[in-house]
């Protein structure tokens, strides 16, 4: 039987250093549709993600994944197991090609070799699907990645994570600095992605929050104060200013 919930944080503490920032975050993500994180800048919601990853490990409380503890898991064991990460600085490599940035996040080996010799046209499988989510990837193929514009860029970090086997996606800020139209051409990838893969967005863009998620989380001094649907949080004003301060 499917888990109810695909990831399960409770009462996760989290120090950096010596400072106690997350100090009781829970909440559930199901499976099969978009949850966003929402929270004011310095909430936590970076935090929680790294956290989970394993990157700023939690000191109290409890992670499960499809049922499994990975609270002290590593994060090579955490991707491992089907978790893609898109860090807020996207975390490509600049000076390497949109290819050799894909290449890099296949799994245990290189792009087919159709592709290396005739192009992004001979893709197949999941490298054809990203190609044709983000067609941007396919007119960069030989440019480096740090010569992409901001939302290309974004594309290229999204579909190096859809490129491995992963379940769940957490995605942080993916519309930071780019252009409303950009942003808007981001909102319809995500959906699409959602039809297939479990997606954990933060996001300080509520437009764009709004349009793509269907549940919510949010995250107030390192504590979670609400979770429920998007619709809910839609209808109550004052918890959207309270924890958002957006009307
Ligand atoms: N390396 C660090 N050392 C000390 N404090 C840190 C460190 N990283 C984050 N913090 C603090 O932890 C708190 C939570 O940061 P975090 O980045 O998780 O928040 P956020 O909700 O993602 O905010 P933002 O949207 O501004 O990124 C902030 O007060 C931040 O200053």
């Amino acid at each position: 039987m499917k888990p109810v919930s695909l990831l399960e944080l409770e009462g996760v503490e989290t120090y950096i250093g010596e400072y106690h920032i997350l100090q009781g975050v829970s909440f559930a993500v199901r499976p099969g549709a978009i949850t966003v994180l929402l929270g004011r800048n310095g909430a936590g919601k970076t935090t929680t993600l790294r956290t989970i990853m394993g990157l700023n490990p939690a000191r109290r409380g409890r992670i499960r994944y499809k049922g499994k503890d990975i609270t002290r898991l590593p994060p090579h064991e955490v991707a491992r197991l089907g978790i893609g990460y898109v860090p807020e600085d996207r975390g490509l490599f600049g000076s390497l090609t949109v290819a050799e940035n894909l290449r890099v996040a296949v799994r245990g080996g290189d792009l087919d070799r159709q592709v290396r010799r005739r192009g992004p046209g001979a893709a197949t499988g999941r490298l054809a699907e990203v190609l044709e989510l983000f067609p941007d990837l396919k007119r960069a193929w030989n440019r480096p990645a740090g010569t992409l514009s901001g939302g290309q860029q974004q594309m290229l970090a999204i579909g190096r994570v859809l490129l491995s086997d992963n379940d769940l996606l957490l995605i942080d800020e993916p519309s930071k600095g780019l252009a409303p139209v950009v942003v808007e051409h981001l909102g319809e990838a995500l959906r699409k992605i959602a039809a297939r893969t479990t997606v954990l967005l933060v996001e300080q863009n509520f437009g764009l929050a709004q349009a793509v998620a269907e549940h919510c989380v949010v995250i107030d001094d390192g504590r979670t104060v609400h979770q429920g649907s998007m619709a809910d949080l839609l209808d109550d004003p004052v918890l959207r200013q309270r924890y958002l301060g957006v009307a």
